[in-house]
């Protein structure tokens, strides 16, 4: 039956309440608007990002509303304007927008756009300033643009990339975020040089990426620092030379990591979300050009700090948002690095569960023997 200019009924995975299991609700969800697309979501991941909205630390967050945002589907119908994806495409959701139009995206300076960020924030879609998720007449948030813990979603065409129609869907759905964020990490924001010395704190997906970007980019050492040792075994596949576990040491680890390296890291990478960890990435730099770049999200209210003295002699600090990757633009091109085998993606993913599984699979996530969990959405 078609579906096009209709309201669609679906399964989603609503979250009512800070912490409070997610509940599978049938949510109604309106056709797309001009400018909007209508996206059946065939296979989503869980992010820790999800997990910190969730847990009521995210300045952003709203409720109720649909978590998710590392996904892949096909675009079911398209709003009035929509020319560059059609119904059929295979596409995956863009938390990170790319209008190509606006200060932002024309700057060449940054890979964030401006042009639906407000929306996204407040969890409604431009055109309105509406959800287009309800349940019985009630309004449901969505989440960073994208709410891919439903069966369908909708989103702006600035936050959709289409790619080819043969890659694994149950697969490259991870290159919604985690894994482009730690390869671009290194790749776009750091730009590590062959030879360089490398620090990653944290090695969970994103701290993996890291360190898979950082080998294709011919680092010499890449010291993993973890506080689960359980983590090591796994992150040698990965690239990861040497590790280091904060508690086998008496000495602050910015302390242990300079004496190990002859005076600091020449980059270093937080994936955690810690802003200890944010200051000890700072200090374990090489003074005069080590560059510490933070990825995790740290609490609202958390602040970092270092003595400006260690900026005053040439360490860099730096952050970065989807790994500096243009979304639109670069996705279909890191899918197709996957397809030519050139970057992993099928190693990160250690579980496989359904959508109705979902609370299930964020218990696996806090477990620590989880990297990415892909859950079906259509049993
Ligand atoms: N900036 C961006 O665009 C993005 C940021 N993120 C953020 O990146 C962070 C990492 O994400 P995942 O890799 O999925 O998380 P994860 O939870 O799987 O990995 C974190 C790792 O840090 C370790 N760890 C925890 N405390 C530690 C400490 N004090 N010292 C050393 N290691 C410690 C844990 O054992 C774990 O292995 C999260 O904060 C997430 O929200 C995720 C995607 C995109
Ligand atoms: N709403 C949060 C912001 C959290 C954050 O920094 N998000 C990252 C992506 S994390 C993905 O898993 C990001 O891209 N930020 C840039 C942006 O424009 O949101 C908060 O306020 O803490
Ligand atoms: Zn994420
Ligand atoms: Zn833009």
């Amino acid at each position: 039956m078609a579906t096009q200019g209709q309201v669609i009924t679906c399964k989603a995975a609503v979250a009512y309440e800070p912490n409070k299991p997610l509940v599978i609700e049938d949510v109604q969800v309106a056709p797309p608007q001009a400018g909007e697309v209508r996206i059946k979501i065939l296979f989503t991941a869980l992010c820790h990002t999800d997990a910190y909205t969730w847990s009521g630390k995210d300045p952003e967050g709203l409720f109720p509303c649909i978590l998710g945002h590392e996904a892949a589907g096909i675009v079911e119908s398209v709003g009035e304007g929509v020319t560059e994806v059609q119904p059929g495409d295979h596409v995956i959701p863009c938390y990170q927008a790319e209008c190509r139009e606006c200060k932002f995206c024309k700057s060449g300076k940054t890979n964030l756009c401006g042009k639906v960020r407000t929306a996204t924030g407040a969890g409604v879609m431009m055109n309105d300033r509406k959800s287009r998720f309800s349940i019985n007449g009630k309004p449901i948030y969505h989440f960073m643009g994208t709410s891919t813990f439903s069966q369908y979603t909708v989103v702006h065409d600035v936050s959709v990339a289409k790619i080819d129609p043969q890659a694994p869907l149950d697969k490259v759905c991870l290159l919604g975020c985690g894994v482009p964020t730690g390869l671009g990490a290194v790749w776009n924001t750091a730009k590590v040089e062959p030879g360089a010395i490398v620090a990653i704190f944290g090695l969970g997906t994103v701290g993996l990426a890291v360190a898979e970007g950082a080998k294709s980019a011919g680092a010499s050492r890449i010291i993993g620092v973890d506080i689960d040792s359980k983590k090591f075994d796994v992150a040698k596949n990965f690239g990861v030379t040497e590790f280091v576990n904060p508690k086998d040491y008496d000495k602050p680890i910015q302390q242990v990591l300079v004496d190990l390296t002859d005076g600091g890291v020449d980059y270093s990478f937080e994936c955690i979300g810690n802003v200890s960890v944010m200051r000890a990435a700072l200090e374990c730099c090489h003074k005069g050009w080590g560059t510490s770049v933070i990825i995790g999200v740290a609490a609202s209210g958390q602040e970092i700090s270092t003595r400006p003295f260690q900026l005053v002699t040439g360490r860099v600090w730096k952050g970065t948002a989807f790994g500096g990757f243009k979304s639109r633009s670069q996705v279909p091109w890191l899918v197709e690095k996957y397809m030519k085998k050139e970057i992993k993606i099928d190693e990160y993913i250690t579980h496989n569960l359904t959508l109705g599984d979902i609370n299930k699979a964020f218990d696996l996530m806090h477990e620590g023997g989880c990297l990415r969990c892909v859950l079906k959405m259509n049993e």
